[in-house]
């Protein structure tokens, strides 16, 4: 029942429109970023990351990909400041990566891929009640993308590789208590930023996108741990490596994107 999706070649991102029809839409995500076309915007201010209250509470194997779910009943950690006119509540953040040597992010930068791209999902609870409803709202969402970079250990990447074992299989989730992802950011908060979509089914043109342009490093051996996890559940024959989770840039559109000062 109801539209299975993935990342194959019969279920992957050029068949989602069928399901998906605002797969061709005119706001989708993700996008090349080419940065010498970015306008400067001297309104755009930094952005703010209040996460010091965060609370964590699980982590998930959803069958696309890891996911570390927030209390977000309350304005306990929010993104602020930059583009966005409201606080924006942290919900959950999740990963995309590609295969061994493959690069897995999904947005690029002057044509090149990371090895990895980072989302931090958080909804707009000031103008909307609920997580669902801010994301069929035009400014309902706001995603902050991290790119990783493949050289040295992350010293802290550890806590979540650590935890994947127990979320081997769909549908596995276990207790991820006292995480905060502060550190997993960069040094530099510069970004820059663009009105996209949600980049996995149902794809909705509610995210105001923040891509920080500093990656972080980790190992290529910390990437190669999220590679065990599995698209499977426990009870299906069929093994399935979890890596490829990405879905490739689309047409900008004539959209604008901005870049922090
Ligand atoms: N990769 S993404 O744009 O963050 N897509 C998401 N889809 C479901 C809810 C959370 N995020
Ligand atoms: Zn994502």
């Amino acid at each position: 029942t109801g539209h299975h999706w993935g990342y194959g070649k019969e279920d992957g991102p050029s068949a989602w429109h069928k399901n998906y029809p605002v797969a061709q839409g005119n706001r989708q995500s993700p996008i090349d970023i080419i940065p010498e076309e970015a306008t400067r915007d001297r309104d755009l201010g930094p952005i703010f990351l209040d996460y010091d209250r965060c609370t964590s509470i699980n982590i998930a194997n959803n069958g696309h990909s890891v996911v570390v779910e927030f209390v977000d009943s309350d304005d306990r950690s929010v993104i602020r400041g930059g583009p966005l006119d409201n606080p924006y509540r942290l919900k959950q953040f999740h990963f995309h990566w590609g295969g061994k040597g493959h690069d897995g992010s999904e947005h690029t930068v002057g044509g090149i891929g990371y090895a990895s791209e980072l989302h931090l999902v958080h909804w707009n609870a000031v103008k909307y009640r609920s997580f669902g409803d801010a994301a069929e709202a035009p400014d309902g969402l706001a995603v902050l993308g991290i790119f990783l970079e493949t050289g040295d250990d992350h010293r802290w990447l550890h806590m979540i590789t650590d935890a994947l074992f127990m979320v081997k299989y769909k549908g596995s989730d276990t207790d991820f208590k006292g995480f905060n992802p502060k550190c997993l950011l960069p040094s530099s908060l510069h970004y820059w930023t663009y009105l996209g979509s949600l980049t996995t089914p149902p794809l909705h043109e509610s995210v105001t996108w923040i891509l920080l342009k500093e990656p972080i490093i980790v190992s290529d051996k910390q990437l190669g741990m999220f590679r065990m996890l599995l698209f499977n559940g426990e009870d299906e024959d069929e093994r399935k490596r979890m890596e490829n989770n990405f879905r490739p840039p689309q047409p900008l559109k004539g959209r604008e994107v901005r870049s922090s000062n």
